[in-house]
């Protein structure tokens, strides 16, 4: 397991990024339990065919795809899809820099995953922070866990149409920025693969740096630039700035939490053959 992350991750770096945003949009969506990663059929439409999920990158899947492979030849039909999900998202945290937490383990996979029970169960970058907040507030994680595990976002990167609008950038950015972002992205309709780094600081190494481009206005989407301007999020915020290990601290309890959240165990799941498959 950690030999395939830890390779995985060295050949294609956008690995991290996309499996950390893979294992949020998993877990999500009825609990960790690897709904995301199940193709669709004729007669399913799955999770990862919702709008929202067409962004996620191959390299998340991947690397889950690998470790079962490998996890099959030493010993089939132990570890589950959502298992390796968890520990991967996990490893790929601290190869990038980030801190270690411990991932319990016991996961079993979904027996369903379709595309309609996605929409309005994870957060996008238009909604307001009451909405955000919300969505957070439901599934038991309060704005100082939604606060750091937005810090996901110091790795990976954005598409030009989750922070363009037609021309105009909202005044809230810095204008260096705002007009750096203009070039990145001058022709985002006619190339919707264009895209920019989350953390323009430091993109690869998962630090602080997030939560320090906000007051400078250098935060990419809405709802990054939104943490600071409201001050309920605001106040975390300002912590993480100051204080990297506190980030970390909360980063990593945040994500225990969220390894755990709604987990299936005993009959309610299986442990998949395949993880992009049922096992019939
Ligand atoms: C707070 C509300 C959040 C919103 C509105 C949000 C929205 C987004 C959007 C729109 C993208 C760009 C996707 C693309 O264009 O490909 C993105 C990327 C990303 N998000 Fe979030 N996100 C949120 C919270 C989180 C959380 C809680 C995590 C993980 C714990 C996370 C992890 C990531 C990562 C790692 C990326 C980069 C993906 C990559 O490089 O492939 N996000 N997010
Ligand atoms: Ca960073």
């Amino acid at each position: 397991m950690q030999e395939t992350t830890t390779n995985k991750q060295i050949t294609s770096p956008t690995t991290a990024a996309a499996t950390l945003r893979l294992f949020f949009h998993d877990c999500f969506v009825g609990g960790c339990d690897a709904s995301v990663l199940v193709s669709s059929t004729p007669f399913n439409k799955a999770e990862r065919d919702a709008e929202i999920n067409l962004s996620l990158p191959g390299d998340g899947f991947d690397v889950v795809v690998r470790a079962k492979t490998a996890l099959e030849l030493a010993c089939p039909g132990v570890v589950s899809c959502s298992d390796i999900l968890a520990v991967a998202a996990r490893n790929l945290v601290v190869q990038t820099g980030g801190p270690f937490y411990p991932v319990n383990l016991g996961r079993k996979d979904s027996f369903i995953s379709k595309a309609s029970l996605v929409e309005g169960n994870l957060p996008r970058p238009t909604m307001t922070m009451d909405q955000i907040i919300n969505i957070f507030g439901s599934r038991g994680f309060s704005v100082q866990e939604m606060v750091a595990l937005s810090g996901a976002h110091t790795i990976g990167f954005s598409h030009c149409k989750e922070f363009s609008k037609t021309s105009q950038y909202d005044p809230s950015y810095n204008p260096r920025f705002a007009r750096a972002l203009r070039n990145a992205c001058n022709n985002f309709q006619k190339d919707p693969t264009l895209s920019v780094f989350n953390d323009v600081m430091s993109p690869n190494k998962f630090d602080n740096k997030y939560y320090q481009n906000l007051p400078k206005g250098l935060g990419l989407l809405s709802s990054d630039r939104g943490l600071f301007s409201d001050p309920r999020t605001r106040i975390h915020v300002e912590e993480y700035i100051r204080d990297q290990d506190a980030f970390f601290k909360a980063f990593a309890s945040a994500m225990q939490k969220l390894s755990d959240h709604g987990v299936k165990i005993g009959r309610r799941g299986e442990i998949r053959h395949r993880c992009d498959s049922f096992n019939n």
